[in-house]
Formats: structure tokens, C-alpha cells, sequence
């Protein structure tokens, strides 16, 4: 394999000036081969921002030049990298586990803006299909002592679950719901319920990762004894996850509901009781 893990990193200060539509900046690919780092200078080409509309000719040229070679050919190393916004605080599985405790509330208005993102991709009829803490990234961390609240992005879905073999599909249990598994090109807008559930799970417990440890036999076994996630001992909370892990898609919440019980539990007497901050005296 040629290079296991490769990192692009490029100074936007080396601008090497301009292509007709791109602009060209001196970079470096980094590879790691046994255990080795490599670095290779590159030259990474941007097609700049007021020719995007022709950026499919400018792959196709590209890709054509990464599968021939020549000795007086240009080696392209490669075009499939995806430039993202860079998010502050990285992905939200990692934070609840370094952070530890954060309020309730905290986690609630996290759980409210992954719901209205949902809700927004259900009016558009568009099914993500990797809904989990791991793809929820925070923007903005929020202190309650400065009144300032989280703020999290969802991520992209990454390779379309009909394209995974088998092992990883179940290696997903038990954020992939249940019909998935049967017919992974079949996706449904309902999967994301099933998944918010599992999600909601996770922002609650810590960013634990559920039925962790268990391995694919298991894993499965829980879905063919219809089995549920450890419940909270915030009845409303459980009630909420176990109705969006219900093994019936069509019994599964809209994202409307999801909002309102949410709000319900943002004004429910648990949140004062459960608040992480010292209460406000
Ligand atoms: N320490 C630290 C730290 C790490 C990362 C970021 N920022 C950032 N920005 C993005 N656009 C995507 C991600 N990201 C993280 N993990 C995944 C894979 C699972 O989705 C994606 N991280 C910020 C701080």
C-alpha cells in the first residue's frame, strides 16, 4: 500500500501566484510508511473561487493525469481531498470524554440543535445516515458562567452505507437502525430517528459509546432480541430515546416531536436538580 496515512498541509503563504482559473501554493504531503515520515514537496492547485462552476472539467483533467504515467508526465498524487471548515473544537465523542461533566442544559441544546438540523434535512426528504456523537462537531464550546451556549456542526455523512461491507454496517450497531442492516440501499428518512436515539444516548452518557466492547455476534443479537440501549433514570429522557429506537420505523417520532418533547425536558424540575454549575444563589 503505498501510503497508509497522508497528510496534506499547505501554507497559504506560499502562493506561487496564478493559473488562468487556479491559484497554485507550495505545499508538502506527509506520509507515514513503516513508520517512517516521509515528506514530499507538492504544488496544490485551487481552482479558484470564481470558477467553480467549471470545477467537474478541472477534476476530469485531473483524475485523467492521476491514472496514466510517463516519465515526461506530470505525477498528480491525487485529487479526492476534501477541504472542510475547520471547527474549533473538534468532534463532540472526544470533548464529553475529556470534559467530563457538562450541565444538563448543556446537553440539551446540544440535543436541540442536532434535532432542528434534522428536522431541516427532513424537509428536504434527505437521509444522512451517520448520525453520532463522532459527527457532531463543536464549534463553540459555551460557558454557562459567560452565558454563552454550545454551538455544533454535523458532519458529513462520509462513504454511503450501501457501499460498507457487512462487518462495518454491524460495527455500527447500535447507531445504524435495524431495517438498515437488511437493506442498507434502502435508506429511509426514519434511520435518522433510530440514530438521534442512540446519539442522544451517548451526549447523556458521557460520550461513552454504547454496547461498546460487545463484539459483531453480540452486536447483532441485540437487534434480533429487540434488545434497548440502558435506560436513564430520567424517565422523560429514556422515554424519548427508547420512542426513537423503536425497531418500527413508522412508529418512530418526527423531528417536530423530537423539538417539542425536547423542550418539555428543558423545563422539566430534572434539569435543576441534575445542573453540572453550582446554581445561581
Ligand atoms: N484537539 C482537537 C481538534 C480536532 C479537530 C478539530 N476540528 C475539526 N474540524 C472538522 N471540520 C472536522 C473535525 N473532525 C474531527 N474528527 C473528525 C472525524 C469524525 O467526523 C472530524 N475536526 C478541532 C480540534
Amino acid at each position: 500500500v503505498y501510503s497508509l496515512y497522508c497528510m496534506y498541509n499547505f501554507c497559504q503563504s506560499e502562493s506561487l501566484g496564478q493559473g488562468s482559473f487556479t491559484r497554485i501554493f507550495k505545499g508538502s504531503k506527509i506520509d507515514i510508511r513503516d513508520g517512517e515520515r516521509h515528506v514530499t514537496d507538492v504544488l496544490l492547485k485551487e481552482l479558484d473561487a470564481n470558477h467553480k462552476n467549471c470545477w467537474e472539467s478541472f477534476f476530469e483533467a485531473a483524475s485523467l493525469m492521476s491514472q496514466i504515467s510517463h516519465k515526461h508526465l506530470l505525477l498528480v498524487y491525487g485529487i479526492n481531498v476534501m477541504v472542510q471548515e475547520f471547527i474549533k473544537c473538534g468532534a463532540l465523542d472526544l470533548f464529553l470524554k475529556r470534559e467530563g461533566s457538562v450541565s444538563v442544559s448543556w446537553k440539551l441544546d446540544v440535543a436541540k440543535q442536532l434535532a432542528s438540523a434534522l428536522n431541516f434535512l427532513e424537509e428536504k426528504n434527505i437521509t444522512h445516515g451517520n448520525i453520532c456523537a463522532k459527527n457532531l462537531l463543536l464549534a463553540r464550546e459555551g460557558d454557562a458562567s459567560q452565558g454563552s451556549s454550545p454551538f455544533i456542526k454535523l458532519s458529513d455523512p462520509g462513504i454511503n452505507l450501501a457501499m460498507l461491507g457487512r462487518d462495518v454496517l454491524l460495527d455500527r450497531i447500535p447507531w445504524v437502525a435495524p431495517e438498515v442492516l437488511e437493506a442498507p440501499e434502502r435508506l429511509e428518512l426514519e434511520c435518522d430517528k433510530w440514530s438521534f436515539g442512540a446519539t442522544l444516548w451517548e451526549l447523556f452518557n458521557g460520550g461513552q459509546a454504547p454496547l461498546q466492547g460487545l463484539d459483531l455476534e453480540r452486536k447483532l443479537q441485540f437487534y434480533e432480541t429487540y434488545k434497548q440501549l440502558p435506560s436513564s433514570e430520567w424517565t422523560e429522557l429514556a422515554d424519548l430515546i427508547s420512542q426513537c429506537m423503536n425497531y418500527q420505523p413508522a412508529f418512530r417520532p418526527s423531528c417536530r416531536s423530537i423539538i417539542r418533547q425536547l423542550n418539555s425536558l428543558i423545563t422539566s424540575d430534572y434539569v435543576i436538580l441534575h445542573a453540572a454549575e453550582p446554581l445561581p444563589d
